[in-house]
């Protein structure tokens, strides 16, 4: 017994075979990550259905909302639907955002659509080298949990204008003064690798985040209205991480500003060694102690194959 269905991609791809998919190959070509070959057969096959399983979660969430404030007796609008998307890094969790955040946006129920992702929330790189942490970078404990929790906390509580600060890839650190914002959207869609990270366990995680930390039950995921984990084989993610350290080796590392500037210019198979120990030290970890585990808190599992397909489909039961 599972407390999800299970779909193959032929189950799931037959699916809301009359929603229109409004979209064409040059958008998914924009919209798609580094190294993604993902195509505008696949968004047919795989964001279709998901876009018209949503709206019908958004619709159903407003009508939720609606029917309990007429029980109230009062007039309070709901809040924006929050969809989650979790993953390792380089699963490609940011194709699979935008995409979300691309298609919903076509649709009449939710034409505003705001995508934030976590990274801004990372401590800044001072703080982390200051607490031992900066080959930790995407551990829950790189997070400012409490300001990124507020953050999601304040977007559920209906403010009207609710701020989060940016991180830059290329200088690989918080840019100072920069922030974005969001005002009361139909959809925030919130990618990160920790946004299914249960709440950090009281005493001693919080003593361990120092003494400004007040310890707290609440996680992101309480606030989440529908979330979606990106998975596959650890395998094919550690390729797909090397093969776009070298895309990136020729494009964003040649930026002087970038963090990576000295990889640029050394044959690849050193920039590939090194590549391969931050996978193995870093990011593999974190997939295995942190993210990994938090696979079955999801609503809904995309599975991919090694070549970025989707393979199968796992829906949450009602
Ligand atoms: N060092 C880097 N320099 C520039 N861009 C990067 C770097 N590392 C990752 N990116 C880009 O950042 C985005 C997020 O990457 P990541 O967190 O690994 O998530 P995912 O691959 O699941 O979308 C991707 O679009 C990726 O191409
Ligand atoms: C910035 C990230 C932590 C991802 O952040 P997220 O938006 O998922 O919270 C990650 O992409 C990253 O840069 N990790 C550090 C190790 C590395 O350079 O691969």
């Amino acid at each position: 017994m599972s407390p999800y269905i299970e779909l193959s991609r032929q189950q799931w791809s037959a699916l809301a075979s009359a929603t229109p998919l409004p979209l064409s190959q040059a958008d998914v070509e924009k919209l798609r990550g580094l190294g993604d070959p993902i195509d505008l057969a696949e968004v047919d096959a795989v964001y279709r259905p998901l876009t018209a399983l949503l709206q019908d979660y958004v619709v159903t969430t407003r009508e939720r909302a609606r029917r309990t404030s007429g029980f109230l007796g009062i007039d309070e609008p709901p809040t924006p639907f929050v969809v989650a998307v979790a993953g390792s890094v380089a699963v490609g969790k940011s194709t699979t955002a935008r995409l979300i955040a691309h298609l919903l946006s076509r649709f009449p129920a939710t034409p505003r659509v705001d995508l934030v992702t976590t990274d801004g929330f990372l401590l800044p790189n001072a703080t982390l080298e200051e607490r031992g942490l900066l080959t930790r970078k995407g551990f829950p404990e790189s997070y400012d949990r409490r300001a990124l929790l507020g953050f999601v906390a304040a977007v559920k509580s209906g403010a009207p204008r609710v701020s989060a600060p940016v991180y830059s890839h290329t200088v690989y650190d918080i840019v100072p003064g920069e922030v974005i914002t969001v005002e009361r959207p139909d959809v925030l869609v919130l990618e990160g690798l920790n946004v299914l990270q249960p709440a950090p366990r009281l005493r001693h995680e919080a003593a361990a985040l120092g003494s400004s930390y007040r310890p707290q039950a609440l996680a992101i995921s309480d606030y989440i209205d529908f979330s979606i984990y990106v998975d596959a084989d650890p395998a094919d993610i550690r390729r797909w991480y090397l093969d776009r350290f070298l895309t990136l080796k020729r494009t964003a590392f040649t930026d002087p500003r970038s963090y990576f500037r000295r990889y640029a210019d050394v044959p690849d198979d050193i920039a590939v060694a090194a590549a391969s120990r931050i996978w193995e030290s870093v990011n593999l970890v974190n997939l295995q102690e942190n993210i990994a585990p938090t696979r079955d808190r999801a609503t809904l599992v995309l599975r991919k194959d090694a070549n970025h397909h989707m393979r199968e489909v796992l829906l949450r039961k009602a």
